[in-house]
């Protein structure tokens, strides 16, 4: 049977703030999110199994995807927590704010590598992450594909 790649389109809403940078990205500002998760497997022959002829269900990717980023990272505001930015983090916390406090400058390229490993964890044994595409801007994107890794 072939292998096939099967995409699922996400969004999310999500500040940032990139310490240390030499230009207007340092200041907190958001973006729009676009992410697409690429998966590769083989469609399930089994007639008898529910999923026939699916890679995986979409709705089964979407729940991983959906778990590990999309309900953590919409309306938050991520920092480094690494720099300075930890006491800021802080205080929007206490006042209720959504905040998160990474382990990496929160970059296009740092999140996409942060995204592969989260989803990787949760992808059934026969199924493997191919590529992922995290569209900061219109203009604008980092991508990470497994056989670059
Ligand atoms: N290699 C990277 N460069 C920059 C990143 C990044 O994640 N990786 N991020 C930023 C800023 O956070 C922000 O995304 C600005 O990006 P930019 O494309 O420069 O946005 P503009 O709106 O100025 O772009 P247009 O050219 O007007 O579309 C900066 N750099
Ligand atoms: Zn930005």
């Amino acid at each position: 049977m072939s292998k096939i790649r099967i995409t699922k389109q996400f969004s999310f809403e999500t500040g940032h703030a990139l310490y240390g940078y030499d230009g207007k990205c340092k200041n907190v500002h958001g973006h729009s999110y676009k992410l697409s998760v690429t998966v590769i497997g083989t469609p399930i022959s089994n007639v008898e199994n529910a999923k026939f002829g699916m890679v995986i269900d979409f709705s089964d990717l979407k729940k991983i995807v959906k778990d590990e980023i999309v309900d953590v990272f919409d309306h938050a505001t991520v920092f480094n927590k690494n720099t300075p930015h930890v006491e800021l983090a802080e205080m929007l916390k206490v006042r209720g704010h959504s905040v998160l406090l990474v382990d990496y400058q929160p970059t296009s390229e740092m999140m996409v590598i942060d995204f592969a490993e989260k989803i990787k964890k949760h992808l059934p044994d026969a199924i493997q992450l191919h590529s992922l595409k995290l569209q900061e801007t219109d203009t604008s994107f980092a991508e990470w594909y497994a056989s670059d890794n």
